[in-house]
């Protein structure tokens, strides 16, 4: 195994993000901004490594990224195992996500699917009834972008076809939130720490 070859391969898909998706971040991050603002939550979800990104990213808003600020709404809809495997065994996995969209997502909320294949049905289908609701939707991906490239207002597609590196650029997109969220100038209720 060639480790070099695979930290350069990580390096090129970085450079590639940085030449292409700039806009599409700068987007994800102001409408996470505007909806903190305004008192909304921001949703994420995802399967397997996605799942772990999705509450990873959640928990830098409810607890902190750097700054020292207010804890920010953000919920990670894969990590209620009873809701889970309530909704998984009654309704189907396919709708592990859209039922909680269904139960939990009002209009003006973030709902961010991550996605590498884009084409998960259980994420394709919550974007859909988040849709819906009026949420802004946005769809981290890869490769072609799958389902979700069209479906989601906002869709960073991460131009390479390997998982791993798509994993690996959805987490530095989700820190360039935090840093944007924490950095931007934030109104007075969502800077004050309540003591
Ligand atoms: O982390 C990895 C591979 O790096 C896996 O757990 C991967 O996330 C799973 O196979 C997912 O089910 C893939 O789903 P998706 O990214 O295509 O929506
Ligand atoms: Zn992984």
């Amino acid at each position: 195994m060639d480790i070099y070859q695979l930290v350069q391969s990580h390096l090129s898909v970085i450079e590639q993000l940085q030449a292409h998706n700039l806009k599409g971040i700068q987007e994800f991050a102001q409408v996470c901004q505007k909806a903190l603002q305004s008192g909304n939550t921001l949703f994420f979800m995802g399967n397997g490594g996605s799942a772990a990104d999705s509450q990873h990213l959640a928990s830098e808003f409810v607890g902190r990224f750097v700054k020292e600020r207010r804890g920010l709404p953000a919920v990670a809809l894969n990590t209620d195992t009873s809701i889970l495997t309530a909704i998984g065994n009654d309704y189907g996995f396919e709708n592990i996500f859209s039922r909680q969209v269904e139960a939990l997502v009002n209009s003006g909320d973030v709902v961010v699917g991550l996605s590498t294949s884009g084409k998960s049905p259980n994420v394709v289908k919550a974007i859909e009834t988040a849709k819906a609701k009026g949420a802004v939707t946005v769809g981290l991906t890869g490769d072609n972008g799958g389902r979700l490239q069209g479906l989601c207002d906002i869709c960073i597609v991460v131009p390479t076809g390997i998982t791993a590196r798509i994993q690996e650029a959805h987490i530095l997109i989700g820190h360039i939130v935090c840093e944007y969220i924490d950095q931007e100038d934030l109104p007075e209720c969502l800077k004050t720490v309540i003591p």
